[in-house]
């Protein structure tokens, strides 16, 4: 059982809420074809959390986790990367997700095994427990994608209630569009969630896909968001809010494997925002630590040295522009 906060404890500053999974990734080659599959655990904002902590940011992972073996692998996965945990819930019945990534052709296609989850019966009543609401109460920040929107009827009830409620945090939002979800089902949940958030990240190409527009202007106009991030991958990343707009263009990356370089930008980028550091700093904390996940094959991967870190947030946009990331 998880241990509630004690009375004293400040409790972590950031909360991620929603579903991991372990990962199996298999390949090169078609799934037909591939023997063996090296385990690892993603989950997007299981992602956001570890990029968080790693980034020194007191964090925890809300979610549910199966009663099982590879409940037990998340778990001891991310205590082992400093992200707190006692906000956790273990179903006796239901599994841990799982999901299977195909490296096939020169890209990644994801195969889930994750309906009727542990993680998709979250419900209202998650956010009730002690647990749950002691560190809710304390948090500074808190983090979710539309994947936890999209996982069952149940989970974006959740997050309908999170987001209606008076809130001492921030909530931030990554949309993270997954269409594969999201069959036979109606967005309109996900679109009250963002226009509800703080902070909305949005990738450019998703954004094309789900909203019929990659026009930032556009998506501030129908979001209404606070602060919009919205990145274009190789290219760059723009935030518009209130004060006006802010673009840092990406780092020049050797780019291993893509997936979960959405997170560790919102890692670094929610991080930085935690840290009240000038926004170039913000943007460019998230293109650096997505850089590190790009040049690793998992979904996350620890950020640069502090040492780089800091030399290239304080470097001029020249010395930022000629920087080079490859593999470690
Ligand atoms: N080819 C690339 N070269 C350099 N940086 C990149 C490249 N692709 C992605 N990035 C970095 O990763 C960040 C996130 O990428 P992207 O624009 O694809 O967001 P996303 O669609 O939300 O990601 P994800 O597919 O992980 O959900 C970018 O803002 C950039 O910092
Ligand atoms: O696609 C999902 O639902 C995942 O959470 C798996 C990956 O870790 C995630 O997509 C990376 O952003």
């Amino acid at each position: 059982m998880p241990e509630p906060l004690p009375e004293t404890a400040p409790g972590p500053e950031a909360l991620c809420l929603g579903e991991a999974m372990i990962m199996f990734a298999g390949g090169p080659g078609p799934l037909a074809d591939v023997e063996v599959f090296r385990r690892s655990v993603g989950g997007a904002e299981c992602n956001v959390a570890g990029g968080l902590a790693a980034l020194g940011v007191p964090t925890g992972w809300l979610s549910r986790l199966g009663d099982d073996g590879f409940g037990q692998h998340v778990l001891r996965d991310l205590r082992a990367r400093g992200v707190d945990v006692g906000g956790v819930e273990l179903d006796a019945v239901r599994p841990t997700a799982l999901y299977v990534k195909e490296s096939h052709d020169g890209r990644s296609r994801m195969h889930y095994y994750r309906s009727g989850s542990a993680a998709a019966a979250m419900d209202e009543q998650f956010l009730q427990r002690p647990e749950v609401r002691d560190r809710l109460a304390r948090a500074r920040l808190v983090h979710t994608t539309g994947i936890t929107a999209a996982i069952s009827t149940t989970s974006a009830d959740m997050l309908e209630r999170l987001a209606s409620e008076p809130r001492e945090f921030l909530l931030s939002v990554d949309l993270n569009w997954r269409p594969a979800l999201w069959r036979d089902k109606d967005p309109e949940s996900l679109w009250r969630l963002l226009k509800a958030a703080d902070i909305v990240l949005i990738g450019a190409d998703e954004a094309e896909v789900f909203a019929g527009t990659r026009n930032p202007d556009e998506l501030y106009e129908r979001l209404g968001a606070k602060t919009l991030v919205v990145k274009d991958d190789a290219h760059t990343a723009l935030v518009i809010e209130p004060g006006g707009r802010t673009e840092v263009p990406a780092l020049s990356v050797e780019v291993v494997e893509t997936v979960g370089a959405g997170d560790a930008f919102a890692a670094g980028f929610l991080a930085a925002t935690l840290q009240g550091l000038p926004m170039v700093q913000r943007l460019r904390l998230g293109h650096l630590t997505a850089a590190a996940v790009l040049t690793a094959p998992e979904d996350h991967a620890p950020p640069p040295a502090a040492e780089v870190r800091e030399r290239l947030l304080a470097a001029t946009d020249e010395e930022w522009a000629a920087t080079k990331v490859g593999p470690a």
